[in-house]
């Protein structure tokens, strides 16, 4: 998975492109945009883009969501940008097994990276948290847990329906998801850590996580740990959002405590994803972690934010440290300006703000 190189001086990688549906078409075209003003403003670097036209549209035309050999396809990329998936024609379940999840199982993306801060500029709907107030990094375990896909269903067609859903928790999950978040809480200036379970009413696997983390924290004698119940961490996100830093927790339930934090930060549309293959042996895939947003589709006013932070991660993920930051700088400078979508109370739309990110970037790298 080494990058190409155009010529001696610049380096080329190889994107893959999954709009998707709904708003996620959008903002990746927006994510788009930027990257190539980025690339050309910087210029040691290219993107070589390619659109895949996997979407619950062409799941209906076509009865697949991605050719039999798409995800070995994906292989060859240096990383993959995705938008969203789902559309209220086609039941939810179908399209995320149907796209999304396999590509996280398939990539070993066991990771989730999901940063959330006050952004300048923006206003958290707590009252007196300002910008230093809120800045944790939830990681979310990726690949099994609630999300392992197992069970079944029996006398689907009789009062006695009996559906399962059984949650799959392994050591060898446990452990890496753990390593990575206490390294993670290791590289922040806080060096503190929250594991999030429900281990009073699920017995078994969180139970587990218990055990584990007890025996990573030794490994990790700099970082602080505590540990919270879900219920009362959704409390303290609220009540105490200052106390929290670096957030471990399974698959279910950070994917809906990184809601929360978004929605405490601002907004669900600022909020970027890393699925993360940590050994680099498969690109990695990023996304803001909103879905297709069926009621704004369509009409050029969904927020961009979290698909350009995103693709910033994307750009530190590839090796350009710099380049990422400088991006997340620009996106911070257009939000301190006050070019706001409707979803932070503001009335400009997705070009708008997309054209402001290019225009910082161009004043803030150009000539660098
Ligand atoms: N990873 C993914 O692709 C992903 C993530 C979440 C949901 N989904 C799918 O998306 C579809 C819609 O799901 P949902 O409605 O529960 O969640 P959603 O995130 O799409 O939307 C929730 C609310 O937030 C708003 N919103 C979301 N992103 C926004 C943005 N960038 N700017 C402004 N407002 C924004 C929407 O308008 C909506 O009111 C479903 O099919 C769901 O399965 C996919
Ligand atoms: O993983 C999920 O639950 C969905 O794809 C979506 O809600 C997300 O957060 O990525
Ligand atoms: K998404
Ligand atoms: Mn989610």
């Amino acid at each position: 998975m080494s990058p190409g190189h155009t010529d001696s001086t610049q380096q080329l990688f190889k994107i893959a492109c999954i709009p998707g549906d709904g708003i996620g078409v959008d903002i990746t075209n927006a994510a788009i945009q930027v990257l190539q003003k980025l690339s050309e403003t910087v210029g040691h670097f290219a993107f070589k883009f390619e659109n895949l036209d996997w979407s619950s549209e062409a799941y209906k035309e076509r009865g697949y969501y991605m050719p039999e050999d798409g995800l070995e396809y994906l292989k060859k990329f240096d990383a993959i940008y995705f938008g969203a998936v789902g559309w209220p024609d086609v039941p939810d379940h179908i399209s995320l097994w149907g796209l999304i999840l396999p590509i996280r199982n398939a990539l070993n993306q066991y990771v989730n990276v999901r940063p959330t801060r006050v952004l300048r500029g923006i206003n958290s709907p707590l009252k007196n948290c300002g910008t230093r107030d809120l800045d944790w990094v939830i990681i979310r375990e990726n690949s099994e847990g609630e999300y392992a896909g197992h069970g079944g269903t029996t006398h689907a067609h009789s009062s006695n329906t009996v559906a399962t859903e059984v949650s799959i928790f392994t050591r060898v999950g446990i452990e890496r998801i753990f390593r990575f978040a206490f390294e993670t809480a290791k590289s922040r200036p806080r060096k503190k850590l929250t594991m999030v379970t429900k281990s009073n009413a699920q017995r078994h696997g969180m139970v587990l996580w218990d055990k584990i983390f007890t025996e990573i924290t030794k490994e990790y004698p700099d970082v602080e740990t505590d540990k919270m119940l879900v219920d009362a961490m959704t409390v303290r996100m609220v009540l105490q959002p200052q106390s929290l830093d670096t957030i471990v927790a399974t698959n279910l339930h950070a994917d809906i405590l990184s809601d929360l934090a978004a929605a405490l930060s601002g907004s669900i549309g600022i909020a970027p994803s890393s699925n993360l293959d940590p050994t680099r042996e498969n690109p990695s895939m990023f996304e803001p972690i909103h879905g297709s947003a069926p009621d704004i589709a369509g009409k050029g006013i969904a927020n961009p934010i979290g698909a350009f932070w995103s693709a910033a991660e994307m750009v530190r993920w590839l090796g350009l440290e710099e380049a990422g930051e400088g991006l997340i700088t620009c996106i911070e400078n257009v939000t301190e300006a006050g070019m706001k979508t409707k979803d932070l109370g503001g009335s400009s739309n997705t070009k708008d703000v997309t054209d402001a990110v290019c225009k910082e970037i161009e004043n803030v790298l150009g000539g660098k």
